[in-house]
């Protein structure tokens, strides 16, 4: 396989960056952080989740914010939705499209929402009628595609299992998750060698978490292979509620350095990027935890 001619991004920060931020901003902050990433050349945002306040109160206000946004035609706002009640307080904020989250491991899958592999599939059948009726787009999630937290490794014909599911009853991508970024690039193409027996790699994205430092060689490795979709949350924001010790997404800055070296196209402003990096990481009181977002601010 060759490189991606162009990659589209996901911005994961506002959701999977600021679910995991111990200070909690306000909704001004939050819109203020999406209003700017909206200037920026992304078209897929996630905005929020609409998950029981009780397990993520960081994500409580996501109504609120996708109603105060200032909308960019052409953008995709999304946000994360776990059961029906989820979906439909998303599209009633004005989400433009939903994703499901389920995992590869039973025991992640129980922590994370509270119920087995199977009865999360349930769920998510019914999200996916609601979603077709309203002309809305699914995204899934598979969690803990190399490794869990509880369970250790994680075998890749059981990702490529719960990836091909996600497939069949809908979801138009699969987004798979190094949740607590234990991969290295060989056991991620393992993984992905089972999953795209399953599912088309056009219709494959990258999740992967920055803990062991490894995700940027990590998304090389799927780059080889031909994946064409990654997440990523500026200056690295965020982790995982029920992955303890996990970090943030791979920072979007250091992938956009990473592709800009590859000539790979994604039509977003590195610079403009890494300057809401320098900002959101000043307004968390933390560090940038994205070297090119560092190396470039001292520039
Ligand atoms: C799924 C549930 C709700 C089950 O939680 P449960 O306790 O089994 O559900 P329940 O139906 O018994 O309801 C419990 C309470 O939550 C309320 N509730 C129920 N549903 C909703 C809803 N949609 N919105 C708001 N409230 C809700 C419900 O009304 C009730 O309120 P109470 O009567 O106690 O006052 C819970 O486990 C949950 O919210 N989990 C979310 C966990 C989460 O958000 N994790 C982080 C996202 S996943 C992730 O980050 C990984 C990913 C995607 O990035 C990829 C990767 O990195 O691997």
């Amino acid at each position: 396989m060759s490189f991606p001619q162009r990659v589209r991004i996901a911005e994961m920060g506002p959701r999977d960056g600021l679910q995991n931020e111990s200070m909690h901003l306000t909704v001004d902050d939050k819109v203020q952080l999406i209003d700017q990433l909206s200037q920026t050349g992304l078209n897929y945002i996630e905005a929020g989740s609409f998950v029981s306040p009780k397990w993520v109160p960081q994500m409580a206000d996501s109504t609120a914010v996708l109603q105060q946004i200032t909308r960019v035609p052409g953008i995709t706002y999304s946000a994360l939705t776990p059961n029906i009640r989820g979906f439909q307080d998303a599209l009633a904020a004005g989400a433009d499209e939903v994703a499901v989250f389920g995992a590869a491991s039973e025991s992640f899958t129980q922590k994370n929402i509270n119920c087995s592999i199977a009865e999360s599939l349930a769920r998510f059948e019914s999200i996916m009628a609601a979603a077709q009726k309203a002309g809305i787009r699914v995204r899934g999630y598979v969690s803990t595609v190399v490794g869990c937290p509880y369970e250790g490794d994680i075998k890749p014909e059981q990702v490529a299992w719960v990836a091909k599911a996600l497939l069949d009853m809908g979801c138009y991508e699969i987004s798979l998750g190094d949740t607590i970024g234990v991969g290295t690039p060989l056991k991620v193409k393992r993984m992905l060698e089972a999953v795209r027996k399953q599912v088309p790699v056009e219709q494959l994205a990258a999740h992967f978490h920055d803990t062991y430092g490894q995700a940027v060689a990590n998304l090389y490795a799927v780059l080889e292979e031909g994946v064409a979709v990654i997440d990523s949350s500026v200056a690295g924001l965020g982790g995982c509620p029920y992955a303890p010790g996990a970090a943030g997404n791979v920072a979007t800055e250091d992938v956009l350095y990473l592709l800009q070296g590859l000539g790979i196209e994604t039509g977003i402003d590195l610079k403009a990027i890494a300057k809401i990096g320098q900002q959101i990481s000043a307004r968390l009181v933390r560090a940038n935890r994205s070297k090119v977002g560092l190396a470039l601010s001292n520039q």
